[in-house]
């Protein structure tokens, strides 16, 4: 199958996993002279580091073993980044210093775009090679660690690459706490896996022991739990250390405080976050896309319409078990091995549930989020 076409196909099938988005990557890069192995090595973690500031990538086909002992070639000297966004064509590309890099694509990359799907997505760590000091060439692009996405027309769009936490808003009253919207937005987090940060706002308004139940069984289950108030700025110094250096998405429903807790980490960071957003929506790249905003302290945040509910897929029923941390064990002990763990008989589910060794709420929402019912 054509390179291309084999790549249309990965698109259609709808999920990506992370071997996959790998394999896309490399399948870009495979035209892309033999310069792994120098990367590789050059590579601190294999995620979106960019501690190593610049990489020379030598004209060195036919010795890949020669890893550093290549003679750099000044001309062909390429700079790491991250792509904060995408317009069309053209990427801004963040590099160490801050300063932010207009890049294109290289033509062997773009031939791989179309006008829904870009080859580049904000957040993705790329190589480029720089055209005078503002503008750069991007000629490689790093396998991305996970992507989150939205598919549409049976082809899977990237919104944004390279997530390391998703901060789960949700809010102690006012709107009243939904701990099943908390399960369903950590069920698309387990799915891309990316770590799900449980954040519980407007803490002032209720009594904070109330809240230990819940914080509870998130916390058993293995997930930071944060009780905040933005209002009052409890929880904001611990909240701001975890988001320092990470790429964060920001997700929850409207009213929680999302803004706000953005503020209380960073003044005016909400307010850059909102200007993105009304952008895109104006914007016809309004759910394919996504802006990262860098932190002071480091990092970015991420926030836009498209990802606010965090509801990125349908959900197929089989797999949600298997992002219930606590539910899964038991599936294995079921008598039917399609059992659906709603109504059958011996069900080491249900049992589990009975007998008090699994928690009943969290039972309850994979019900719902089984049938699909709106939580
Ligand atoms: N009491 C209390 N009110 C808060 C707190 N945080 C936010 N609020 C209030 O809750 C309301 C909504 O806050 P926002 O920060 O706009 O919420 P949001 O999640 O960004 O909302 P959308 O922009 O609609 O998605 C505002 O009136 C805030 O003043 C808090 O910690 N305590
Ligand atoms: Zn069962």
């Amino acid at each position: 199958m054509a390179k291309k076409e084999k790549i249309r196909t990965d698109f259609r099938k709808g999920h990506q996993s992370r071997t996959r988005n790998a394999d896309l990557t490399r399948d870009y890069n495979r035209d892309e002279l033999v310069e792994d192995d120098v990367l590789k090595n050059e590579r601190v973690s294999g995620k979106g580091d960019l501690t190593r500031k610049r990489t020379v990538v030598g004209d060195h086909a036919g010795r890949e073993s020669a890893g550093f002992d290549v003679t750099p070639d000044v001309s062909s000297e390429m700079i790491a980044g991250r792509v904060l966004s995408v317009h069309g064509l053209l990427s801004h590309v963040q590099i160490p210093s801050g300063e932010i890099i207009r890049c294109a694509t290289r033509r062997v990359l773009k031939n791989l775009s179309t006008d829904q799907r870009h080859v580049v997505a904000a957040g993705d760590i790329v190589y480029y090679r720089p055209n005078g000091t503002s503008e750069g060439l991007i000629e490689r692009i790093e396998p991305r660690a996970n992507t989150l996405s939205r598919t549409s027309k049976g082809r899977q769009h990237v919104i944004v690459a390279n997530v390391d936490q998703v901060l789960i808003v949700a809010s102690a009253a006012e709107p009243s706490l939904k701990p099943n919207l908390i399960d369903r937005m950590i069920v698309e987090a387990e799915r891309t896996g990316i770590r799900p940060v449980v954040c519980i706002n407007k803490v002032d308004l209720v009594e904070p022991s109330d809240l230990q139940p819940i914080a509870g069984v998130y916390g058993q289950l293995g997930y930071d739990v944060l009780l905040l108030s933005a209002k009052e700025n409890w929880g904001i110094s611990r909240l701001r250390k975890l988001v320092a250096g990470k790429q964060t998405v920001v997700a929850g429903q409207s009213g929680v405080g999302k803004s706000s807790i953005l503020n209380a980490i960073e003044n005016g960071l909400a307010l850059r976050v909102g200007r993105v957003s009304e952008e895109n929506q104006k914007g016809r790249h309004t759910t394919t896309t996504a802006k990262l905003i860098p932190l002071a302290a480091g990092g970015y945040v991420v926030d836009t319409p498209g990802i606010r509910s965090f509801e990125l897929w349908d959900i197929i029923p089989a797999e949600v078990i298997g992002y219930y941390r606590d539910l899964r064990p038991y599936v294995c002990l079921c008598r039917y091995p399609d059992c659906t763990h709603l109504h059958e008989t011996d069900c080491a589910v249900k049992d589990a549930v009975a007998d008090g060794r699994l928690d009943v709420r969290r039972y309850e929402s994979y019900c719902y989020l089984f049938e699909g019912d709106a939580v």
